[in-house]
């Protein structure tokens, strides 16, 4: 629920990353707190809603969860583009996919929203025993790009909310302060600072 008085925030946010990695795991246990442990793969993609109150702002998250298979790749653009926030998934426990998590990145890079607040999630991190990508190579990438790191694993759930919680923070900081003293055109200038711009 909105606090009085605070920022409304309307954010487009964006999953990428190959096929199993997490993505919808991620989503559904953020939006639902479910997790299925025999979940379908995405066709096209799948939509969900959540908000996030902070102290400083309310953030509305419009969640595209994209799908993985090759076959779908030419789509990706509809839902990066404009988008506030992107999250890069990948799965320690696979080594291929991180491969394929930098050719994200990089696309972003060329073709995605220059201002997005990106994370760079390695997912899984339940399956230690498998772990095939050491943290430290994510989180240099991560670094190198602009982007922050974080370990989730959507089946115990750990650090799934307080990735979100990250992105909603940021997504405020990038906001201007609200204008302080007299100023007649005050009310247009803040409906106008609510919503994040969705030009790519
Ligand atoms: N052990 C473990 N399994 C997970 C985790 N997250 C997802 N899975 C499993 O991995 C498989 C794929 O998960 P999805 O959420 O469908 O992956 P996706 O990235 O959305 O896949 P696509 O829709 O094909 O792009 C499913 O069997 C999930 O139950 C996790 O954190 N740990």
């Amino acid at each position: 629920m909105a606090r009085p008085g605070n920022k409304i925030i309307q954010a487009k946010l964006v999953l990428l990353g190959d096929m199993g990695t997490g993505k919808t795991s991620i989503a559904l246990r953020f939006v639902k707190g479910h997790f299925f442990p025999n979940q379908e793969p995405t066709i096209g993609a799948a939509f969900f809603t959540q908000i996030l109150s902070l102290s400083e702002a309310t953030v509305k998250f419009d969640i595209w969860d994209t799908a993985g298979q090759e076959r779908y790749h030419s789509l990706a653009p509809m839902y990066y583009r404009g988008a506030a926030a992107a999250i890069v998934v990948y799965d320690i426990s696979s080594v291929d996919t991180f491969v394929r998590a930098k050719k994200w990145v990089q696309e972003l890079q060329t073709h995605g929203n220059q201002k997005s607040v990106m994370a760079l999630v390695a997912n899984k991190s339940d399956l230690e025993p498998k772990r095939e990508v050491e943290a430290e190579v994510g989180e240099q990438f991560a670094q190198e790009n602009g982007m922050f790191y974080m370990e989730t694993s959507a089946k115990t759930a750990e650090n799934i909310n307080e990735l979100f919680y990250e992105i909603a923070k940021r997504l405020a900081r990038a906001l201007p302060p609200k204008p302080t003293g007299m100023n007649l055109n005050s009310d247009i200038q803040d409906r106008g600072r609510n919503y994040f711009c969705c030009s790519a």
